[in-house]
């Protein structure tokens, strides 16, 4: 009878460094032979904790997780070596001993609803403006007005009551009237367009007013960066969404400079600003996505949105979760800012911040899969077109 499959079940969680001897060579020679491959467990090879990729490592066509999915096989490159997922159960039990912890929690609509951020977005029968939240965006500058109209715009779609935009005054004329359910603030700029540090006072003044604050989108770099968001960062006595360039200001004099604040913070690095906040290479974030987020997230008390795909969402008591909605065609410009707004129209709603942030990163991707399939191409999706998916 020809052999028309194989099953892969050579090695598994408790292994250390690449395969070696005999099981390197019937890695090799499975992958080789070109038959689909189904893979115990995790494919042999594959660093179970992280999702790096040994040499050589199993090409599964579908991959059986025993009992629990294994946090390796949500990361990439370990997700693509894992072909489909499935989790089966073989009578282990489905509750961890005492003193275990889940290396993350995949974000399903039951993980979101049991975590109390309802994934349908209910709206309250007598619900108005007022009931959903008002958020404050301190972003854009004069290449960059973009990032902050595609972070306001989102903010609305999450289903926040109010949003104003502050921005620097000479971008307001050709702004006027760019989303006209927004409200836009001009801030001081003595005709730039770029921030100032003065500025923070402003924005201040006007968080007073408002629910919660979103720093960062197109922000820029200016003389002075340092204290204006340090002014935010101290005297925001509200939510903070942290993004962009605001990240870019907080790494340059070393995050652990940065004082606790007492409001809920929640930072949103893509793998290039994370190195940056650690230190690390972008190379060294990405071998190690989740033990880096949940890291950074319990040392410094914040919650951690570290995006790409498979965004994670870490939290300050150390609980991970694992985002899994999503499309490759929203790696193109503006996606990133368009999530800060999503995540602070939820924290205007009442979401505490890892309810924001993980109710935030599903929607976002969901919105992205729509998206998608609406064009001939995802290649050709814009940022636009997610906003009008959400
Ligand atoms: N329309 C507008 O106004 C727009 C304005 N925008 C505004 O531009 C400002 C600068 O922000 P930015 O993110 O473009 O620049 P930056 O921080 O240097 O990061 C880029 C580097 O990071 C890395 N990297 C990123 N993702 C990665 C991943 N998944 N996986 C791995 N690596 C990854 C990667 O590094 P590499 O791999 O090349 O070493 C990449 O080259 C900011 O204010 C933003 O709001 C934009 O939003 C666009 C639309
Ligand atoms: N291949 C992908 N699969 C799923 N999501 C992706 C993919 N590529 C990018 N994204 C998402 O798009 C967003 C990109 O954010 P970012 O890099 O900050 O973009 P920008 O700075 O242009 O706004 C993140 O939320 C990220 O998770």
């Amino acid at each position: 009878m020809p052999v028309t499959g194989l099953v892969d079940a050579l090695l598994g969680t408790g292994t250390t460094g690449a395969p070696r001897g005999v099981y390197a060579s019937l890695i090799r020679e499975a992958n080789a032979s070109g038959l689909p491959i189904v893979a115990a467990d995790l494919p042999s090879g594959l660093d179970a904790d992280t999702g790096a990729v040994h040499d050589p490592c199993i090409r599964a066509r579908v991959t059986v997780s025993l009992a629990f999915l294994k946090a390796g096989l949500t990361q990439y490159p370990g997700a693509r070596a894992a072909g489909d997922v499935v989790v089966r159960y073989i009578g282990i039990p489905r509750t961890l001993p005492p003193g275990m912890k889940p290396a993350g929690t995949v974000l399903t609509e039951a993980a979101l609803s049991e975590l109390g951020a309802d994934p349908g977005r209910r709206r309250e029968p007598d619900g108005h403006k007022g009931t959903y939240g008002h958020v404050l965006l301190a972003a854009g500058s004069l290449p960059m007005s973009g990032a902050g109209l595609l972070a306001a715009k989102a903010a609305l779609r999450a289903g926040c009551g109010l949003a104003t935009w502050a921005l620097p005054a000479a971008l307001l004329p050709p702004l006027l009237g760019a989303v006209p359910e927004l409200m836009l603030a001009p801030v001081a700029d003595g005709g730039s367009g770029a921030w100032n540090p003065a500025a923070a006072n402003e924005v201040l003044r006007l968080l007073e007013a408002r629910d919660v604050l979103a720093v960062g989108p197109g922000l820029g770099r200016f003389p002075g960066e340092g204290a204006y968001l340090r002014a935010l960062w101290e005297g925001a006595a509200r939510p903070l969404v942290v993004d962009a360039d605001a990240l870019n200001i907080l790494a340059a004099s070393g995050f652990a400079a940065w004082p606790r604040r007492e409001a809920a913070t929640v930072l949103t690095p893509h793998p290039g600003e994370m190195a940056r906040l650690t230190g690390l290479t972008t190379a060294e974030v990405q071998r190690d996505r989740l033990g880096v987020a949940r890291g950074f997230a319990a040392e410094h008390g914040v919650t951690l949105v570290l995006k790409g795909a498979r965004t994670i969402v870490a939290a300050p008591d150390g609980r991970v979760f694992v985002n899994v909605t999503g499309h490759p065609g929203m790696a193109t410009g503006g996606t990133g800012d368009c999530l800060t707004g999503i995540i602070a129209g939820l924290l205007a709603q009442g979401l505490d911040a890892v309810q924001a942030a993980a109710l935030g990163v599903y929607l976002h991707g969901r919105a992205g899969e729509r998206a998608a399939a609406l064009r001939a191409n995802p290649a050709s999706m814009l940022t636009g077109d997610i906003l009008d998916a959400l």
